[in-house]
């Protein structure tokens, strides 16, 4: 790739308005997965699977082709899912024209993001994608992910403890400069890191009390 293009992000979807067009078997896939997320789901299509008739989503019976500007300015995010490749990228185009987030599952020329392959938890996080190369490859390097480094319970006590002095640091001192320095000498210190690595979290909480304390008193 000549220039950076993806820039990961996570995007909290409670508020935006999202379309789907086309309801087999990926707009019904990307329609259902974007409803654990946004209540507001809507799947435009000739013909719906029978998940989404089961589903809360609102759907609107129409040929794509009669999507004009006027009805995509009601949307944020869209996908187009229909098995017509012209339908989908005329309406790819006139979205991205109105300054829309636009996906276009075959095309990535087009889309302006790609949906990951993802792992999720209440600590962390993890999108895996190879561009579009790949997902069965995308989801290998997710598997190996989770089961060489998130099921070390090390990651879920330096969270926490992390957090905790995080908590503990910002109610203490004012200056968010000191606060970073410290977070660094903390996650750093040897010691600390080893009281991590052993699970002893009241030790590692008393070591990074001592650090905070040197700090103080100098
Ligand atoms: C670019 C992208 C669309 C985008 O822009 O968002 C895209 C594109 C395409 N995928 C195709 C095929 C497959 N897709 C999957 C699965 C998933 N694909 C998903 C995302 C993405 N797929 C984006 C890139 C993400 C990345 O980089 O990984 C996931 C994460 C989300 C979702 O789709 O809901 C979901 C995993 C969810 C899970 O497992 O939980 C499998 C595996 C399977 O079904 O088990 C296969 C078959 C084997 C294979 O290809 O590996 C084809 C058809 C090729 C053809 O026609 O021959 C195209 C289009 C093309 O290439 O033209
Ligand atoms: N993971 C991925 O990203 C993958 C993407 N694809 C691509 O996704 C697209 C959709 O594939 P599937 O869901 O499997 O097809 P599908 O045949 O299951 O569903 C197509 C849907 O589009 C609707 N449709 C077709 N023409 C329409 C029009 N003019 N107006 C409104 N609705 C219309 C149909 O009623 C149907 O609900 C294809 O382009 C396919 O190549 C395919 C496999 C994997």
């Amino acid at each position: 790739m000549s220039q950076l293009r993806y820039f990961p992000i996570f995007l909290d979807l409670t508020k935006f308005r999202v379309l789907v067009v086309g309801g087999g078997r990926i707009g019904s896939k990307r329609a259902l997965k974007m409803s654990k997320y946004c209540n507001n789901v809507t799947v435009y299509s000739l013909e719906f699977s029978q998940e989404l008739q089961e589903s809360k989503i609102n759907l609107i019976k129409g040929d794509a082709k009669n999507i004009d500007e006027n009805f995509l300015k009601n949307y944020d995010i869209i996908f187009v899912a229909t098995n017509d490749q012209l339908v989908n990228k005329e309406i790819c185009l006139k979205a991205i024209k109105q300054g829309k987030l636009c996906n276009n599952p075959t095309d990535t020329d087009i889309s302006q993001f790609i949906m990951p392959i993802f792992y999720s938890d209440e600590d962390v996080e993890i999108a895996v994608t190879t561009y579009g190369k790949s997902s069965l490859v995308s989801k290998m390097i997710l598997d190996k992910i989770i089961s060489n480094i998130l099921d070390d319970t090390t990651i879920r006590t330096a969270i926490e403890i992390m957090y905790d002095i995080k908590n503990y640091l910002k109610k203490k001192i004012n200056d968010p400069s000191i606060r970073y320095r410290l977070y660094h000498e903390i996650f750093n210190d040897n010691d600390f890191e080893i009281f991590i690595k052993d699970n002893k979290i009241i030790e590692a909480k008393k070591r990074a009390e001592e650090i905070i304390n040197e700090y103080a008193r100098k």
